[in-house]
């Protein structure tokens, strides 16, 4: 009975939303990806666990790629444009301003926080929240970046001389703790709850996937009723506890210090202050009442897992190469030197900008290893590509996967070439090339403070280790992020005698 339900509602909906869309299609469209299947589309394809995943994505990729820059699919009654056309991803990414219907599996956590949140609300709260980002603010957070890092790189010696081992774990726990000094003000009080709160991460990233993946989870209606929701209600439930228990300790924090007319800021272990980011948004809850608490508390859940799992993955992976390419680590470390000179000091901004082929790597990294390898948006009104016009109603997938292997790259496009970012020629064409941080109105608003972290920690890493690794053995899988399925290590020597680590 249950089947017989779900198979006439799929077929009176697929007929209603193909023929809406069909009516509205414009007389010239894009190839279809190969495949396709009456009422179900492509939706089968996706069906497989998360290696599989990718392989799908990297496919859809490389069919747009060979055919133009823009393909259709259809994912059920959905009629999905596939685009890797660098001009056509940056009309939609600037046109399209409204999360595709997937980015609703996330509401129940996320609510209408930043990334899940869509038209006037995402509106208001990017308004408000650009400024908790601009550089005087982040300048104030390189305190943290050092004092985290030195930890990092004490925390590391156990491993020197002792081969390969995982350093995801290692670097999963520094982000974590560097979002919640840098963007909650909070740290270590909550020890006993970070197991907790981590695994429950990275269920509830299994979960959307998992959804993502059977297409028959995707309507409310079937989804309500499953276990993975029941699953998905225990993992959100805990998460809001925790988030809910950040909120008010913070707020008890500022409330005690203005009563002592003291300053709210942060202090890092060197004194030098700070204001987290959650303390202006508690401000602006005060002074202006512009936002709630429930939306304070989505943004909180929000900036968690946008702000930690990105980076150690991203640090995970650029650790990798930088160990897979000991001219180019070499070339790092002399550059640490010229900037910084012998010395353990902490990095400064002006060294910062300095690091330039440090920089280079990174996104040269993130190029190959996208961590979102696609985004998706939802087309409101019919946006007009360079030879098609997407028509109102339809998903778009930006591939940013297929992006960052078009052949405007190059013949090298697939090697590994942090050179590229400094040919004064094509890099500004590589500029607009490169989505590591999403593109257009929509991309990362912490993409300078994630950039400043990410350096400073390399740079502490690299001082002290050498790293050796070889990432042509990683193995990838999609668990919502570009996420390792094996093969993720690195092993580590000293470079400098042992006591000239400071913990
Ligand atoms: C290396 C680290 C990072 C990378 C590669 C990265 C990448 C991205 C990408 C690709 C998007 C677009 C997602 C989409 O449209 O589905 C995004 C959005 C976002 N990121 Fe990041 N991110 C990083 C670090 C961070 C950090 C540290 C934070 C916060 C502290 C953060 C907060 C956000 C937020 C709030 C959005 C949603 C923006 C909006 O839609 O207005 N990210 N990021």
């Amino acid at each position: 009975m249950f089947l017989l339900l779900f198979f006439v509602t799929c077929v009176v909906y697929a007929f209603f939303v193909m023929a809406k869309q069909r009516k509205k299609m414009k007389v010239l469209e894009p190839p279809s990806l190969p495949g396709k299947l009456p009422i179900l589309g492509h939706s089968y394809i996706l069906y497989g666990d998360n290696i599989h995943t990718w392989n799908v994505l990297k496919w859809v990729s490389q069919e747009a790629l060979t055919k133009g820059g823009v393909i259709t699919m259809n994912i059920g009654p959905r009629l999905v444009y596939a685009i890797t056309d660098p001009d056509d991803l940056y009309t939609v990414a600037n046109s399209c301003l409204l999360k595709d219907y997937f980015y609703n599996f996330a509401k129940p956590w996320l609510g209408n926080g930043l990334f899940s949140g869509s038209g006037p609300v995402w509106r208001r709260h990017r308004k408000l929240l650009n400024p908790a980002f601009n550089q005087q603010v982040l300048d104030g957070f390189i305190g943290v970046f050092n004092d985290q890092s030195r930890r990092l790189v004490g925390q590391l010696l156990v491993q020197v001389g002792k081969g390969s081992f995982p350093h995801l774990k290692y670097l999963s726990v520094y982000t974590l703790e560097t979002v919640f000094q840098t963007v909650f003000g909070v740290n270590e009080k909550y020890n006993d709850l970070i197991g907790e709160y981590l695994s429950s991460i990275a269920q509830m990233q299994s979960i959307f996937t998992e959804r993502f993946q059977k297409v028959w989870l995707h309507p409310d209606i079937f989804y309500n009723m499953s276990q993975l929701k029941a699953t998905q209600d225990k993992h959100v439930k805990f998460l809001h506890r925790f988030s809910n228990m950040v909120l008010e300790n913070r707020k008890l924090q500022m409330a005690k210090r203005n009563i002592n007319n003291a300053q709210t800021d942060g202090q890092n272990a060197n004194g030098g202050k700070f204001k987290p980011f959650l303390d202006l948004l508690l401000e602006l809850s005060n002074n202006e009442e512009v936002i709630t608490d429930k939306e304070i508390r989505e943004e909180v859940d929000t900036f968690m897992i946008a702000g930690y799992d990105t980076s150690s993955y991203v640090l995970m992976y650029t650790l990798m190469a930088i160990g897979t390419y000991p001219q180019v680590q070499e070339k790092i470390y002399r550059e640490i030197q010229d900037v910084l000179g012998y010395s353990d000091r902490d990095v400064t901004k002006h060294d910062l900008h300095k690091l330039v082929y440090l920089e280079a790597v990174i996104k040269e990294t993130l190029r190959l290893y996208p961590i979102a390898p696609i985004v998706s948006r939802y087309a409101d009104s019919d946006v007009k590509l360079k030879n098609y016009t997407v028509p109102a109603g339809c998903s778009v997938f930006l591939l940013f996967w297929g992006m960052h292997h078009h052949s405007i790259w190059g013949p090298d496009a697939e090697q590994f070439n942090p050179e590229r970012w400094l040919d004064s020629t094509t890099l500004s064409t590589n500029l607009k090339l490169f989505a590591g941080f999403s593109i257009g109105k929509r991309n990362c608003i912490a993409k300078t403070f994630a950039m400043m972290s990410m350096k400073t920690t390399i740079t502490h890493l690299l001082r002290h280790y050498k790293v050796n690794a070889d990432i042509s053995k990683i193995t990838l899988k999609i668990d919502v992020m570009l996420q390792p399925a094996s093969g993720s290590v690195i092993s580590l020597d000293l470079r400098r005698p042992k006591n000239h680590i400071g913990c």
